[in-house]
């Protein structure tokens, strides 16, 4: 039985409620309330939902930037738990994360050529022959020309920005990728393009998308199944073409029909 890329097990979490140096309770939030999902193997798994219903702190999780309150969650068979208790290196070589601000999540002091060049030699363990011929082909599959290297991050535009983003999540030899709002911040031509990419890398790859975005359109651009996440729940989940053409949530409804560019039956 071949395990699935993602596995996330009655996951539950709850920001606050503790006691202040002042000893008064402070407020909780229930950020995420029981999700189970799964993610196969060179899926892509979207979870939509609008502001505020919990998807960036499921993707923080996801990634160990967060610790569940109660759940499990597994990456490609693996205890997130036992992958964060190894270190940062295990869990890099697992999943890898990119997110909605491309320019800000790029060391703006390194050029593009030391910023891929770290998880090369950190996660991958690659000399600096290895390593050139690395970044090459990294830039390549992003479709980034060669003097790109020399350059540094504000020089780019936001598509190009991402590019470069998402080749350094290449780099690490990751088979999982948790993309949070990966093309909000980008014009609608552009986010095309990268959502292309992503389609092509995933299939060059072999690799399996958790796709956090509150656009529908594009979601439907992208994902084989979507889960529907509201006030930290999940209340539908199906194959992509079921949801649009089928919604049975009263919720899941509501986000078809407010979103200006869907496809709609
Ligand atoms: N570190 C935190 N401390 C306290 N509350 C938090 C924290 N992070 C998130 N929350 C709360 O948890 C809830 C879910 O937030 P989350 O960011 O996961 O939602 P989201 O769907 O990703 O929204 P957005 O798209 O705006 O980021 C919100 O009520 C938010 O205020």
């Amino acid at each position: 039985m071949t395990t699935a890329a993602i596995e996330v097990h009655d996951v539950t979490k709850v920001f606050g409620g503790g006691h202040t140096l002042f000893g008064r309770s402070r407020h909780a939030v229930t950020a995420v309330n029981q999700v189970s999902l799964s993610v196969g193997r060179g899926e892509t798994l979207a979870v939509v939902g609008e502001s505020g219903s919990g998807k960036s702190t499921l993707a923080r999780m996801l990634v160990g930037l967060e610790q569940p309150t109660s759940g499990t969650l597994r990456i490609g068979g693996r205890d997130a738990a036992e992958l964060r208790r190894a270190g940062a290196l295990a869990f890099g070589k697992m999943i890898q994360y990119v997110f909605q601000d491309p320019i800000a999540s790029l060391n703006p002091r390194k050029t593009i050529g030391q910023i891929l060049e770290t998880p090369l030699k950190l996660l991958c363990g690659y000399d600096a022959a290895e390593r050139q011929s690395r970044v090459a082909e990294l830039l390549d599959a992003v479709q980034m020309p060669g003097d790109t290297l020399q350059r540094y991050p504000h020089e780019f535009s936001g598509g190009q920005a991402q590019r470069i983003a998402i080749a350094r999540a290449l780099a690490a030899e990751a088979e999982v990728f948790v993309l949070d709002e990966p093309v909000s911040a980008l014009d609608v031509s552009v986010q095309a393009q990268i959502l292309l990419l992503l389609r092509d890398l995933k299939r060059r790859f072999g690799l399996s998308y958790l796709f956090i975005s509150h656009d529908l359109a594009v979601v439907e651009a992208i994902a084989d199944r979507i889960a529907v996440m509201h006030r930290g729940e999940i209340v539908e989940i199906g194959p992509a073409a079921r949801l649009f053409a089928d919604p049975q949530h009263a919720y899941t409804k509501r986000l078809i029909a407010s979103a200006p560019r869907i496809r709609k039956e």
